[in-house]
């Protein structure tokens, strides 16, 4: 990672691209939960990763937790429907992913959240996307990782076998079906010296 991303500063970086979508593959969760994955989805991942470290305004939250005020371990940007994502392949994925899920999904992917992990201590606790109508209805949400490879976990809220992923730089997983009702996911602090991961979130509307 250090290496790959040392290449960049030289100007030998290769700008950020997409291949198609073609070989995503599925894996089904049990109860109507789903993740597809396609490694390596996006070339010229260095890039994008120093833009986004570099452009994005990256938000540290604060917020209460058991009547205490705590930082959010992790920094945060969102990107609303019809807002100018942060580097124009992000659109582009975007727009590939409404096109590809179109007839599953129903809708269009429209939103984007950014995730900034610095390091082994930044994290993500054990949750479900259900703010929104994730609550009550299938969905998707797909993501879009660059730097470090982190461990992303799921499991059902009813007990049962955690699934461990490791979306590295460039790769894509989409989480589907029931999955933000029925499961929930992580990405754990790490004792391992790691360095930084951004991930890219698209949601569609209505969905946090
Ligand atoms: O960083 C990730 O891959 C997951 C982030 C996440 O679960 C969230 O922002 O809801
Ligand atoms: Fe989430």
């Amino acid at each position: 990672m250090t290496v790959a991303l040392q290449g960049s500063l030289f100007g030998e970086a290769e700008a950020p691209a997409l291949l198609g979508l073609d070989g995503v593959r599925r894996t089904a969760l049990g109860y109507g939960a789903w993740v597809d994955l396609l490694p390596g989805w996006l070339t010229g991942a260095d890039q994008l990763f120093e833009h986004l470290a570099g452009t994005v305004p990256w938000r540290a939250e604060r917020r209460e937790m058991y009547e205490r005020v705590v930082g959010v371990p992790r920094l945060l940007a969102y990107y609303a429907d019809r807002a100018e994502l942060p580097h124009p392949v992000l659109d582009r994925a975007r727009a590939a992913l409404s096109a590809h899920y179109a007839a599953e999904l129903g809708e269009p992917f429209r939103t984007a959240g950014l995730c900034y992990y610095r390091d082994g201590r930044d994290s993500v606790a054990w949750h479900g996307d259900r703010i929104g109508r994730g609550r009550s209805e299938d969905t998707m949400v797909a993501i879009l990782s660059v730097g470090e490879p982190r461990a992303l976990l799921l499991r059902p809220r009813d007990g049962g076998d955690t699934v461990r992923l490791m979306p590295g730089h460039g790769d894509l997983l989409v989480m589907g079906g029931s999955c933000q009702r029925t499961h929930d996911h992580a990405v754990p602090k790490t004792a391992r010296r790691v360095g930084p991961r951004i991930s890219i979130q698209f949601r569609p509307r209505g969905v946090a």
